[in-house]
């Protein structure tokens, strides 16, 4: 059987009258990307939010592992292995790009720092963030300046700054947000070599990513889940059909 690494059992979170997220089941299994899809304002964002600890739910439980997470923080579900990857860039622009993985391989060693001069030095350290680089493809871009990236690059080195953490699933907030064509093709490249690195949940809009990258797809509609399946199950569901993708599926 297909071992579940990540899994959400009945989490719900409501703002005042409004249910967010009703009684979601979710699971990601090894090997696998699992995509989350629906209209704006489905909740997609308040169920990431719940998995990766920026959100309490009000009931029901998160499981990494087999293990209850529900009362962990960010930085604690991130120590056990869940690597997030956000719909706004928390990447240092300013700093290189090795700098930035480096600070990402220090805050998974879970060593306080002070100054980040001493920690270039850090043969270990280095070590893991030049590894990470490779990983991802950006080794001849190690000190260039984050901001002088493309779009598309800077999802990569997000990827090896939560590779420094040697995570167990990825959680993914709109990758494509923001790439254009060419982009959109070569990050989907990217990601479909990822998930024998950890399998990965994929919140987006991109229809033609998911379409690719997608083993399984979930949707979302006003905070339920309304149907999981495969691509084709997916596309030819009616209700799905009425609530989300129109007749351009
Ligand atoms: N902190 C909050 N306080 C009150 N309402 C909220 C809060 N966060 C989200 N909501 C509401 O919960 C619902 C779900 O929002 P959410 O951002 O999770 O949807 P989404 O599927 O991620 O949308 P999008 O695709 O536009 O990012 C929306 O109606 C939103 O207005």
């Amino acid at each position: 059987m297909t071992q579940t690494i990540l899994e959400t059992r009945g989490i719900s979170k409501s703002f005042g009258s409004l249910k967010a997220s009703d009684s979601v089941s979710i699971d990601l299994r090894a090997g696998e990307i699992h995509a989350v899809i629906g209209p704006n304002g489905a909740g997609k964002s308040t169920l990431i939010h719940q998995i990766c600890g920026g959100l309490r739910p009000d009931a029901g439980q998160v499981l990494l592992q087999g293990q209850d997470v529900t009362a962990l923080s960010t930085a604690a579900r991130a120590r056990k292995g869940l690597g997030r990857t956000f719909q706004i860039s928390a990447l240092a622009m300013e700093d290189s790009v090795l700098e930035n993985v480096m600070l990402g391989a220090l805050g998974a060693s879970g060593r306080p720092w002070r100054f980040l001069a001493p920690v270039m030095g850090d043969r270990a350290l280095r070590d893991r963030a030049e590894a990470a680089l490779e990983r991802v493809g950006l080794q001849d871009n190690r000190q260039t300046r984050t901001a002088a990236l493309s779009h598309g690059q800077r999802r990569q080195l997000e990827v090896a700054v939560a590779l420094t953490l040697d995570p167990r699933a990825f959680v993914m907030d709109e990758p494509m947000a923001g790439l254009g064509a060419e982009g959109s093709k070569t990050l989907t490249g990217f990601l479909d070599g990822l998930r024998d690195q950890a399998p990965i949940l994929l919140v987006e809009h991109d229809m033609d990513a998911v379409f690719a990258l997608a083993d399984r797809i979930s949707v979302l509609v006003y905070g339920r889940i309304i149907a999981t399946g495969s691509v084709d199950d997916i596309r030819t569901n009616p209700e799905v059909r009425d609530a989300y993708l129109g007749e351009s599926a």
